[in-house]
């Protein structure tokens, strides 16, 4: 039967609705006619066909009536990786996400889908083709990744067919599209600063960048394919291009294509990694007297000059994922989303 057919009259809730993926996930469950609630802690865009509710994610009273009526709840809230927030991060990814299975259960929400990363796993060396049963990172590498791990654990343990409540987890990598306020902004402000000169590494490793629409792809059919008995109960799902590409080949293609110059000299990784971590311990030394965000953090360095990509071939397999968009059309509409961050021709 056609998605949208099964999905007519089923009702939902995006947990951080209002954000990047949030807002996507959004646009694509109205168009396969789901009744949509929004609830996050701002509202970032007008929609009459979808029901905003304002609150934070840690306050399960303040959940639960965005969860009334609702048959699959999408958890993709999370503070900004940039923020370093060791507190935030516990208090919102962690504390948060037991709230949020608190308040689904008691509403009596059947599905939960959490939105992971791939980075649960990632400790700063390489991963080729990783399949989702590798180990959790044992020394990760921020504390964004650290409450990611923790988070994924809880929602996964929580799956409870006897009590009709299933729980799965989707890990996307390298998520980019249109409204992105990371990967591309960040990019171009660095380059826009004279930072984007140097390649770390041989600029060979291959690496997962995944566009939106996919990453929206995988949730929703996840959504539908978690029931009882199936292999998505308590269980993490890879989701990707399945086009892994060369970090610096797909960051020089986005700056040419807003005509900023590619970098070209090359730095050992080595040492870029002990030089963002020299400067991470000195910021850490000067943080009473002053807060500065570094461009070049340890994460940022290590997911630029190593292999990071991974196998959705259990996605495939259990819920009939296949990437809807190409890398090259991804690009390209990517490309054309963000006219303001041009760069007029000399
Ligand atoms: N952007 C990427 O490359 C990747 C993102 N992810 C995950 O995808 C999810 C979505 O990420 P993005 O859309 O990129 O982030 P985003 O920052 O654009 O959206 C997050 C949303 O969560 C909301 N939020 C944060 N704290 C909240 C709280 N206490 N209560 C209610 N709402 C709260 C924010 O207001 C925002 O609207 C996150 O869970 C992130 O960890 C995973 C892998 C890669
Ligand atoms: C300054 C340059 C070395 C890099 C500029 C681009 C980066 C900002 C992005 C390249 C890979 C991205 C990425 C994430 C954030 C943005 C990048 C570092 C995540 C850390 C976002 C959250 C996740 O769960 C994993 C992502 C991996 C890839």
């Amino acid at each position: 039967m056609a998605t949208h057919l099964r999905s007519v009259g089923k009702k939902c809730t995006v947990i951080g609705g209002s954000g990047f993926l949030g807002q996507h996930m959004v646009e694509q469950l109205l168009e396969k006619g789901y009744m949509v609630n929004v609830f996050d802690i701002q509202k970032r865009f007008e929609n009459d066909r979808v029901q905003f509710f304002l609150g934070d994610l840690c306050d399960k009273e303040a959940l639960l009536p965005a969860l009334q009526g609702v048959s699959v709840a999408f958890h993709c809230a999370s503070p900004a990786p940039s923020s370093d927030n060791r507190e935030l991060f516990y208090k919102v990814n962690f504390m948060g996400t037991k709230a949020v299975i608190e308040a689904c259960k008691e509403a009596g929400v059947q599905k939960l889908v959490l939105t992971s990363s791939a980075s649960v796993v990632f400790e700063g060396t390489d991963i080729k083709n990783g399949s989702e049963d590798l180990p959790y990172a044992k020394n990760p590498i921020d504390y964004y990744t650290e409450t990611k791990i923790l988070q994924e654990k809880e929602v996964l343990s929580a799956n409870d067919p006897c009590n009709n409540f299933f729980t799965t987890a989707i890990r996307p990598h390298g998520i980019f599209g249109p409204r992105d306020p990371q990967l591309v902004p960040i990019l171009i402000q660095a380059a826009k600063s004279g930072k984007m000169k140097f390649i770390i590494g041989d600029g060979k490793n291959l690496v997962d960048f995944t566009y939106v629409e996919n990453v929206v792809h995988g949730h929703i059919l996840a959504a539908e394919n978690l029931q009882k008995d199936s292999p998505l109960c308590g269980k993490a799902f890879h989701i990707t291009n399945d086009e892994p590409v060369p970090f610096w080949a797909f960051m020089s293609r986005i700056l040419t294509g807003l005509n900023y110059d590619p970098p070209k000299y090359h730095i050992p990784y080595w040492l870029a990694y002990y030089l963002a971590l020299f400067l991470s311990l000195v910021l850490w030394l000067l943080s009473p007297l002053v807060t500065i965000k570094p461009t070049f953090t340890l994460m940022r360095v290590a997911l630029a000059g190593t292999f990071h990509y991974y196998s959705c071939e259990r996605a495939k397999r259990d819920m009939g994922y296949k990437p809807v968009v190409s890398l090259d059309e991804a690009i390209d509409r990517t490309l054309q989303s963000y006219p303001h961050l041009r760069q007029a021709k000399a």
